[in-house]
């Protein structure tokens, strides 16, 4: 479980964060929404430790991120996988390397434990027979599943995905988001989505963090959403046309 408590950040001034608690549970699917500039962003890196917020506490299964030595910090950095907004591979290098890079970086393992766990995460996605293409020659649902792969082949923990729709066709992305889930379940990660995309949040969103302007409005999840009257989460919804005409027949 990730917790967060009164988190608040300010760039030259500008509040972007304005005291956000949340629990997001292990072995859920959490989502964290809301429209374009309110601070998602903002708040996935502060989790993950790439900016460190002005108050407030992280703890990741009770440990405190930021009051934690640098070791520490590194063991909680080693195990979290991240899956970036347009998958963030390396071109010049295959998708078996792409996969592999964490081990050779972070990990302890002999060449041919590195081999063994790269080839069962790539088999994990379905992409066995793609461990030698390069990333241009494969298609961007392929490439997000090459992401995916490379976000687990640490063993990790926590998984954190950054719009990981962007760029996907409807229905590349459901794939996408069964997959982000079903892996979420099977190795009972504690799992944080950043999305914009109403369907995703329909079909996986098991704890939903709705943010407006910096600020926490509503929490949930995709079976109470529809039901909230929240303003803002009410305008967020309904600027889907298909959830209005999904409203109106309810
Ligand atoms: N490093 C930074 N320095 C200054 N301002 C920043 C910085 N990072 C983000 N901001 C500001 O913080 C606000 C929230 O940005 P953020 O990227 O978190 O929004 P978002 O909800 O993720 O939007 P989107 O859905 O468009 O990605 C914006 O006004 C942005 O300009």
């Amino acid at each position: 479980m990730i917790e967060i408590t009164n988190i608040k950040k300010a760039f030259q001034g500008k509040e972007v964060l304005k005291g956000i608690s949340a629990k997001f549970e292990q072995g859920q699917t959490n989502m964290i929404i809301g429209a374009s500039g309110t601070g998602k962003s903002v708040l996935l890196k502060t989790i993950v430790g790439l900016i460190e917020p002005d108050s407030g506490t992280i703890e990741y299964n009770g440990r405190d991120f930021y009051n934690s030595s640098l070791k520490e910090q590194k063991a909680i950095r080693r195990e979290i996988g991240m899956l970036f907004q347009g998958s963030a591979l390396f071109d010049s290098k295959t998708v078996y390397e792409n996969v592999k890079f964490p081990l050779d970086m972070m990990s302890k393992m002999s060449e041919g434990e590195k081999k063994d766990r790269v080839e069962f995460c790539l088999s994990r996605v379905g992409l066995a027979a793609a461990a030698d293409k390069m990333p241009s020659e494969i298609s961007g649902g392929m490439q997000k599943r090459v992401g995916i792969a490379r976000a687990i082949v640490m063993n990790s923990q926590y998984l954190f995905c950054d719009e990981p729709n962007s760029g996907l066709d409807p229905q590349t992305s459901i794939v996408i988001d069964n997959l982000i889930q079903e892996i979420t379940h099977e190795y009972n990660l504690t799992t944080i989505i950043v999305s914009h995309d109403m369907n995703s949040v329909m079909e996986i969103g098991q704890y939903i963090l709705f943010m407006y302007q910096g600020h926490k409005v509503w929490e949930g999840s995709n079976e109470t959403i529809l039901d909230s009257d929240e303003k803002a989460l009410h305008d967020f919804i309904l600027a889907n046309k298909l959830m209005q005409k999904f409203k109106a027949l309810r």
